[in-house]
């Protein structure tokens, strides 16, 4: 049996584990006990003083780090010795801000991908399969752990479950929800990222006690609250936004709100898109202390992961843009770390700590030789050479798409007044962040309100995909989706509900659509000429897929390839990341949080077609 198998309870962190862990690593730095083993190392990185200590003993017990201090002075003995002079270590990156789902891997292959490019551990801000199945969610992000994944998840309890109170779904968390996780759970480290501004500052909002109640149950049990402040720029937001609680923000754009929200005392959380500027920004306005500031990921799929890296990429192109290595090293380890609360376990090169080490032969450039986690060696030259267990994910997994019947053509049809030949449409563009209310005449056929491709404007739609009632929410937008005749593309990645969407220029091919994501059991579909073109299967809660990254990526890329023979439709719009071809950002033109207005959701009591005003609660119909 190895030593690991020996102390299961070292995967899941509990207090009982912890005590008994400690009183042994305890006996083990004092000599008293061997040690497992012993990696030298030409120079180790303390990012508690930002200073390089040469030729280094880390001596392991188990998966934790039991001392560390120059090589060939610990007084113990250990059975193992494994040199590797020329190597810088540091300690292993960390995800402060990551939605695992976006990779639409499970957590075993999202370690197997991650692992070697140094991310040992990851927040998992999970409102995302929260909002597919609330009552399961911590089970599911602790099942790889327990498996005995090397890579550590904290999950936090999504405050967007629901997103906001015109939507519902597979999951709805309140003060007695996030009291039992927080109570019940050392891996859990706080609340998810609260994005629904007006449930936080207007007490008429419908979703004001829920969220509160879910910051109450935060406080009460010492956990950290993290933010979304997009759209938040102004010194009175930003008062606001820190007053409520909210201790953290991964939404910055511009350097004079970076500063704003730092002094507000905000820890801010820049993702890669962001970096560049506001890492020049910060290093021109002369700032020194760093300590308030972290680099993450937020969301990346599997595709980009294995294109560009994961965290090691976040701090290459700050590190590009003249951020000192030790600093973004620090900004991926101890700075997260500490936010979190986590520095017992992560963020160092420390007793104590898991034993998480990133073994660099270049440290300017952040060339990764090896990882270590949890005491072991489990990436090499980025090849994961971990374990890979085997996890039969549980069948409530697997069923998520309930959408309760076979679609037509008919299900999307928009009826126009009897007698009229054309009717007035409410118009949504994607990420649309502005009060104008857009609209536009379009004629009538067949009884029928119709798309007109000629000016951009084409038919969007949001099925319900959780009460088997199949309700949907069908609208006219503008400036996406296919001018191709007799074409659909769509998804069961709807940011954050995770209903299904689908746009699409003719009704018979949306229609088509949904059926074949409720055949497959989550992903996309893509259809021409009424045929199903491609598609791409995220089978684990309709987000994900259980298998290896490069597989999934082989999938993806044939998807492109024909999503890249139809005519897309485009134009500018408010988020700078909305490229023109295929659409797949529409997966995030479905949110519903800051600073979205008017949005299409699924019909809901309190937005009977689905189009409401998030900002106001107000609804509109989508013809008249
Ligand atoms: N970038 C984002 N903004 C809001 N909600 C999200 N859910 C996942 N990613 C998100
Ligand atoms: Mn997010």
């Amino acid at each position: 049996m190895s030593e690991h198998t020996a102390r299961p309870e070292d995967l899941v962190i509990t207090a009982a584990g912890e005590v008994r862990i400690r009183q042994e690593l305890t006996l083990v730095a004092l000599g008293r006990k061997p040690a497992d083993l012993v990696l030298r190392v030409g120079r180790l990185l303390d990012v508690h003083t930002r200073r390089w200590l040469t030729d280094q003993d880390i001596v392991i017990h188990g998966r934790r780090i039991a001392w560390v201090g120059p090589a060939g002075t610990f007084s113990g003995t250990v059975r193992t010795r494994v040199e590797r002079p020329a190597l810088a270590a540091v300690p292993g990156f960390g995800e402060v801000h990551k939605h695992i789902e976006s990779s639409h891997l499970t957590p075993e292959h999202e370690a197997a991908m991650v692992l070697p490019r140094g991310n040992t551990w990851t927040c998992e801000a999970s409102h995302e399969l929260s909002n597919v199945d609330g009552g399961r969610n911590l089970s599911f992000w602790l099942t790889a752990r327990r498996h005995g994944v090397p890579m550590k998840i904290f999950p936090l309890p999504g405050s967007a479950v629901p997103p906001t109170a015109y939507e519902s779904g597979g999951g709805y968390f309140g003060y007695d929800e996030q009291r039992g996780f927080l109570r019940d759970n050392l891996m859990v480290p706080g609340l998810d990222e609260v994005m629904d501004w007006p449930s936080v500052w207007n007490p008429e909002s419908p979703s004001y006690e829920r969220l509160w109640g879910m910051i109450e149950a935060t406080f009460e049990q010492r956990g950290v609250i993290e933010g979304h402040g997009a759209g938040l720029h102004d010194s009175a937001a930003i008062n606001a936004f820190a007053a409520a609680g909210l201790a953290s923000d991964h939404e910055v754009l511009t350097v004079p709100e970076l500063f704003a929200k730092l002094a507000a005392g905000v820890f801010v959380e820049i993702r890669p898109r962001s970096i560049p500027d506001l890492v020049r920004g910060m290093l021109d306005a002369g700032l020194t202390d760093f300590s308030q500031v972290a680099l993450t990921t937020d969301d990346r799929s599997a595709s980009d992961t294995l294109k560009f890296g994961a965290c090691d990429y976040n701090a290459r192109l700050a590190i590009e843009a003249g951020m000192p290595v030790e600093t973004a090293i620090q900004c991926l380890t101890i700075n997260p770390a500490r936010h979190m609360r986590l520095t017992p376990w992560v963020g160092s090169i420390a007793p104590g700590r898991f034993a998480d080490i990133v073994l660099l032969s270049n440290v300017e450039s952040l060339h990764i030789d090896e990882v270590w986690a949890d005491g072991r060696c489990v990436g090499r030259n980025g090849t994961y050479v971990g374990e890979m267990p085997a996890i039969a994910w549980p069948d409530w997994t697997r069923r998520t798409v309930n959408v309760g019947r076979d679609l037509a053509a008919a299900d999307f049809a928009i009826a126009a007044e009897p007698g009229r030949d054309s009717m007035t449409a409410a118009i949504l563009r994607p990420f649309h962040w502005a009060d104008d209310f857009l609209t536009e005449s379009l004629p009538v056929r067949d009884g029928a309100v119709q798309r007109d491709a000629a000016r951009r404007i084409t038919k969007f739609a949001i099925v319900d995909r959780y009460s088997g009632k199949g309700q949907i929410g069908r609208m006219f937008w503008r400036g996406c989706g296919p001018r191709t005749p007799d074409t659909a593309v769509g998804c069961s990645v709807a940011h954050d509900q995770h209903n299904i969407w689908v746009v699409g220029s003719s009704d018979e091919a949306m229609a088509r659509v949904v059926n074949q994501i409720a055949r497959q059991q989550g992903g996309w579909a893509l259809v021409r000429d009424d045929a199903v073109l491609a598609t791409v299967r995220y089978e684990i809660g309709g987000l994900m897929t259980a298998r290896p990254a490069e597989e999934l990526d082989a999938e993806m890329q044939a998807f492109y390839r024909h999503a890249s023979t139809i005519d897309w439709m485009h134009e500018p719009t408010y988020s700078a990341n909305w490229p023109e071809g295929f659409p797949e950002r529409l997966c995030f033109a479905t949110l519903t949080c800051a600073p979205w207005r008017w949005v299409l959701v699924a019909p809901s009591d309190r937005a009977p077609q689905g189009f409401v005003n998030v900002q106001t609660g107000q609804t509109h119909p989508v013809v008249w």
